[in-house]
């Protein structure tokens, strides 16, 4: 039987022609889902039915799906990490341009000459008008990077080919994301050094409890007078009390950001854009792709790439049938497993069980398809979540 995928947000076609039509049915609306595919759709817990194995984010952040009810119901869920990096990235650059240069303002002045007819008024007039927008140079000046994961360090390698030094600061920088890392960008220990040393800071890191509120009057306070934050990660991250009274008081310069809210619309002192960081052909096609071989890989052989609460575990097929088994990661479950197949006289051709957190894993590729009743008996152990037959 087909198996079917529900999308919750327009996804790229290159993504959704990863998943053939003939064993795959894909709709925006389906009673029985065995897979959700979105972005941004914000999902309530209610709203992922009892069919659903695994959702699969086309994009970085998840903070929109309802992990930790994910993880009690052993459904993974998968994101495409760096998938969408270089949009990020080249609007960072953007934003960094219109923070120093009076290129909006610019704009809208010669905007406002539209109907002109006299050449001659037209370049008297801008020359004389000019010295309003002007503004200073990137090169020399110092971007704090908090957060140096796939899109922080590529905003940082951007920013030294422009000529600015660079200071980062990820207290849970992954041993991948350090090789990736330019030697040239600067460690800071804390956070507030971060802003202290910075005339532009910009942030690229996921929102979660810790990092709610993060940025807050004191880090702002911190900063240099003129500076310019930039915030294309979440709006959460940073306390919007705490920037209106830092913008008010002239401390912070300008908040660039991908993430409007109304008390920040109309301001001079802010730049909006409407989330699009990740809104380029590549970027959505490279995050469906992604996103949908993972579910794809997942479905056909239960194998997890890029789970934010699974962990990474893929295992060559060995035989036909493979059982894919959740529980809670405590003592003696995957024994108790084994010994109803021992009982059952079914030989484990391969096998492999990992652990995160409160949650184990596992593939046990074996001989010959167990039958219904064996199946619920190691559903019904205690701590198992789920059982899956894969043939
Ligand atoms: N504007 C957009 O359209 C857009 C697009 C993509 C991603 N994002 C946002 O950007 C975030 C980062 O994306 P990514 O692809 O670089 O993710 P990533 O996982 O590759 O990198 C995130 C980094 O943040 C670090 N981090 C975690 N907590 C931190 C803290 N308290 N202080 C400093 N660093 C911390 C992590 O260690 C990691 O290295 C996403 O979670 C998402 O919210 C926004
Ligand atoms: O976390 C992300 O990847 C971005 O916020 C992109 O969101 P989008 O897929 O809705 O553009």
């Amino acid at each position: 039987m087909a198996k079917r995928i529900l999308t919750l947000n327009q996804i790229s076609v290159k993504g959704l022609e990863r998943l053939p039509r003939d064993s795959y049915e894909i709709a925006s609306e389906f009673a029985h889902p065995d897979a959700i595919l979105l972005r941004s759709h914000k999902l309530q817990a209610e709203e992922i039915p009892e069919s659903v194995l695994g959702i699969a984010r086309a994009g970085a952040g998840v903070n929109n799906i309802p992990v930790v009810e994910c993880t009690r119901r052993g459904i993974p869920v998968f994101n495409s990490p760096g998938a969408n990096a270089n949009a990020v990235k080249e609007l960072v650059a953007a934003g960094l341009l219109l923070g120093s240069r009076g290129i909006i303002e610019g704009l809208d002045y010669v905007a406002g000459l539209a109907g002109t007819t006299d050449a001659s008024w037209l370049h008297q007039e801008l020359e004389a008008h000019k010295k309003q927008f002007k503004g200073s140079e990137l090169r020399g000046k110092t971007l704090g990077v908090v957060g140096l994961g796939a899109i922080g360090s590529l905003v940082a390698d951007m920013a030294l080919t422009m000529g600015m030094e660079v200071i980062g600061y990820d207290p849970a920088l992954s041993v991948d994301a350090a090789w990736r890392l330019s030697s040239q960008v600067r460690k800071a220990d804390t956070l507030s050094a971060v802003f202290a040393r910075s005339d532009y800071v910009t942030l690229h890191l996921p929102v979660l409890d810790s990092t709610r509120g993060l940025v807050n009057s004191e880090l702002l306070g911190a900063m240099r007078p003129d500076g310019c934050l930039l915030n294309f990660a979440r709006q959460e991250i940073v306390d919007h009390d705490a920037l209106l009274a830092a913008l008010e008081t002239g401390h912070l310069r300008k908040y660039i950001a991908d993430f409007p809210t109304p008390e920040l619309l109309g301001r001079s002192d802010v730049i909006l854009m409407p989330h699009i960081g990740a809104s380029t052909d590549e970027a959505e096609e490279n995050c469906a792709i992604m996103a949908a071989d993972q579910l794809r890989d997942f479905l056909e052989n239960g194998n997890i790439r890029n789970s934010v609460n699974f962990p990474m575990l893929q295992l060559e097929r060995a035989g036909s049938c493979r059982l894919a088994i959740t529980n809670t990661n405590v003592p003696k479950i995957l024994g108790s497993v084994l010994a109803i197949l021992a009982e059952l006289n079914i030989n484990v051709l391969d096998m492999l069980n990992k652990s995160r957190d409160e949650l184990a894993y596992n593939l046990i590729d074996i001989d010959c398809t167990p039958s219904d009743e064996s199946l619920a008996r190691m559903r019904a152990l205690t701590g198992v979540i789920n059982v899956r037959l894969i043939s």
